[in-house]
């Protein structure tokens, strides 16, 4: 579990990044932060892993406080996904997968082999393992960054808008995998995204950030989407548009639910609960 208790982080140059924030990430879910641009959540993200130093408040991994731990070795520790991968250019794919135990003193031989264990696990070919990054496409890329952070088996895995800079096609690929990763490796997860589906999609819990990181909501994202907290909530998820404003229509052969773009979704059947 980690904890969040009133943090806040006012940059040197006076931006208030982060006022009064305070969240439990439960351990083994997904937590996914979500807000538009600037509302803080790289800023929340690597507060985690001491990339960023907290002005006040502070921060606890299973009760104790990360400000007492070597920042180094918490860093090492946790599973890091950036956007655009963070690899290693002129290092070969199995040797950037290889990098936190390398660092962490284990044998060369014995970290490639983890390594290219680790590039099963999240569905990419050995085959690719001596290219060089730039020799991969987009989604590779980012599958090696996860492969990355996850080789030397982290508890806590940070992902900041992984999926951001690849196409929608892979993009939902990346996602699918995410979730069929997650549902075998029981991390605890948080996720950094703007787009809202993919928060409702990946997150057990969502939080809603505005600027500054104040919490405008946090939930499930049935809880969400049933009861948003506010106006601001409502609109930025969109429950009057789109995909998440469902009609009934009454047709001869019975109800269905219809989008905000006039699709039929699905049929209406009767709940047993
Ligand atoms: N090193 C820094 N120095 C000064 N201000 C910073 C620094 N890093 C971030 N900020 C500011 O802090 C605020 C929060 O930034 P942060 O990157 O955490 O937000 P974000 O929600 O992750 O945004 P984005 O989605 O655009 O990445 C912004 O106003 C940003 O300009």
């Amino acid at each position: 579990m980690i904890e969040f208790r009133s943090v806040t982080k006012t940059y040197p140059d006076g931006t208030d990044a982060v006022a009064d924030f305070s969240l439990v990430v439960p351990a083994h879910t997904t937590t996914v932060l979500v807000g538009s641009s600037g509302s803080g959540k790289t800023t929340l993200l690597r507060m985690i892993n001491r990339m960023v130093e907290p002005t006040s408040g502070s921060i606890e991994i299973d009760g104790e406080p990360i400000a007492q731990r070597d920042p180094v070795r918490l860093r090492r520790s946790i599973g890091y996904v950036l956007q655009n991968g963070g690899l290693l250019p002129h290092h070969r794919v199995i040797d950037n997968v290889a990098t936190v135990l390398r660092l962490e003193g284990t044998p060369k031989q014995e970290a490639r082999e983890k390594a290219a264990e680790v590039l099963d696990v999240v569905g990419l070919d050995r085959s690719l393992a001596q290219r060089y990054p730039s020799q991969l496409s987009g989604g590779q890329q980012q599958r090696v960054g996860v492969a990355r952070a996850l080789a030397a088996d982290p508890n806590i895995l940070l992902m900041d808008e992984p999926f951001g800079a690849v196409d929608p096609i892979v993009r939902a690929e990346l996602q699918a995998e995410t979730l069929r990763l997650q549902q075998e490796l029981h991390k605890t997860v948080v996720f950094v995204t703007h787009d809202i589906d993919e928060a409702f999609l990946l997150g057990d819990q969502v939080v809603i950030l505005s600027t500054g990181a104040q919490v405008a909501q946090v939930g499930s994202p049935s809880e969400i989407i049933e009861n948003p907290a506010d106006d601001f909530v409502a609109s930025f998820i969109g429950t009057e548009r789109g995909a998440r404003a469902l009609r009934t229509k009454h047709t001869d052969h019975g109800t269905v639910l219809v989008d905000g773009a006039g699709r039929t979704q699905g049929r209406l059947v009767e709940s047993s609960s």
